[in-house]
């Protein structure tokens, strides 16, 4: 009997403890994997809002050592990551704790496979490049969205190229992710903007992406209730802890489900933007959805459906041209409830840049599940819609 290999599908997940408090259970954590001497990575924004010092405390009050690395910008960098990686062999550690946004976890994570093959980060790019395993690492996210606390995804930024790679693996998905709603408390409106539109585009494009599945479906559309439902009231209500749960499990949520069945165009065209201009990564992913939905949108109008009338859109007695208008003006509406009404002219983006952002984008591996096979010259004319 043949089996078409397409046709499976695997889920993988960290060890998951949610709720507020869980970040002080970290050096529980780390002793049980033998702890010696804990590399902390985390960046001077976490840090300045308070939520290293409560890793210190715990790694302390079990006596467990630590080295603390906080070198890392918001984009990662290649040579940070190798400075990290110098950091933990000259003290001798061999656990990793990260704490804070998608930035210092993925560093954290590209830290691991350095150590792991003695290799420069650059050398991993791709889909299943890792031959070695990581040292064991625990995340603690700061921000909800990226979920890299739960992803196979590793996004890493070459200023050299100026472009953003992805390295997607099982192998870097983390032991333990301690997700704790309240070390979002302190994150400010654009910051709370950025990463819960993030959210919502890995929702999205996790459901239609050609790697979803039944397992990351659920997850899929479960986040976008949850996060259409608190998005707009999270941003005018950031102390509502009760809310910025809410907005964690969304972003919980979305993760499991993108890190599984994997991303779309929006994310290999915001990669490459994100290189290539250094800018937030929700910020391009808001600049672009509504333009990449609409150019999806006739690949797979079953399941844009489905998404409509997660985001609570009626779509009773509406034929499918006019689904698509309603569910393209929600995430404009949405987007633009949340802050965002940028487009790519008032980042500094020409048309004459489009081609070397689109080649970019044709490089990266969430292109290849994106719904609608896309085309050089189709990457090309949605940046020019977005401009
Ligand atoms: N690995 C993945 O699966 C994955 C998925 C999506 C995005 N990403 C990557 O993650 C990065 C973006 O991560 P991000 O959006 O979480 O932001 P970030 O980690 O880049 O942080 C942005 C800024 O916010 C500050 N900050 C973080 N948490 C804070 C808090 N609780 N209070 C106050 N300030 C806080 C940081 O100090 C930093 O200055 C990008 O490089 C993106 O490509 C990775
Ligand atoms: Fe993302």
């Amino acid at each position: 009997m043949s089996y078409d290999v397409s046709q499976l599908r695997k889920f993988v997940t960290p060890e998951i403890i949610f709720g507020a408090g869980s970040r002080k259970t970290v050096a529980n954590y780390a002793s049980t994997f033998g702890a010696r001497k804990v590399l902390l990575v985390s960046d001077p924004g976490v840090q300045a809002a308070g939520w290293v010092v409560d890793v210190e405390q715990s790694l302390q009050a079990q006596g467990i050592d630590y080295v603390l690395f906080t070198q890392v910008s918001a984009n990662p960098r290649t040579e940070e990551v190798m400075h990290g990686a110098e950091v933990y062999r000259a003290a001798g550690c061999n656990v990793i704790v990260a704490i804070g946004g998608g930035s210092p976890i993925d560093c954290a994570k590209a830290i691991g496979i350095a150590v792991a093959h003695d290799r420069h980060i650059l050398e991993f790019e791709g889909v299943d490049t890792i031959r070695a395993p990581i040292p064991p690492l625990i995340c603690i996210p700061t921000t909800a969205g990226t979920s890299a606390d739960v992803s196979q995804f590793v996004i890493i930024s070459d200023q050299q190229e100026k472009v953003k790679f992805s390295i997607i693996s099982k192998a870097v998905v983390p032991d333990v992710s301690l997700i704790d709603p309240e070390t979002t408390s302190t994150m400010d409106t654009f910051l709370s903007a950025c990463t819960g539109i993030d959210a919502m585009v890995h929702a999205i494009e996790a459901f239609v992406s050609t790697g979803s599945g039944p397992m990351t479906d659920a997850h899929a559309l479960e986040a976008m209730r949850l996060l259409n439902a608190n998005l707009v009231h999270m941003m005018r209500n950031p102390q509502d802890l009760a809310v910025r749960e809410q907005i964690m499990l969304g972003s919980l949520q979305a993760g499991l489900a993108f890190s599984n069945a994997i991303l779309g165009a929006v994310h290999a065209m915001s990669h490459s933007l994100g290189g290539f201009l250094d800018l937030p990564h929700g910020l391009c992913n808001a600049i672009l959805v509504e333009h990449v939905v609409a150019f999806n949108f006739d690949a797979a109008p079953e399941r844009f459906k489905v998404i409509a009338n997660a985001l609570d859109i009626d779509t009773r007695g509406l034929t499918t041209p006019q689904i698509r208008a309603r569910l393209i003006q929600h995430l404009i509406d949405l987007k633009q409830a949340m802050g965002f009404h940028q487009s790519l002219r008032m980042h500094g983006v020409s048309t004459s840049d489009l081609r070397t952002l689109s080649l970019h984008a044709m490089d990266d591996p969430c292109i290849l599940t994106n719904p609608r096979e896309s085309s050089l010259q189709d990457v090309e004319v949605v940046y020019a819609e977005a401009l």
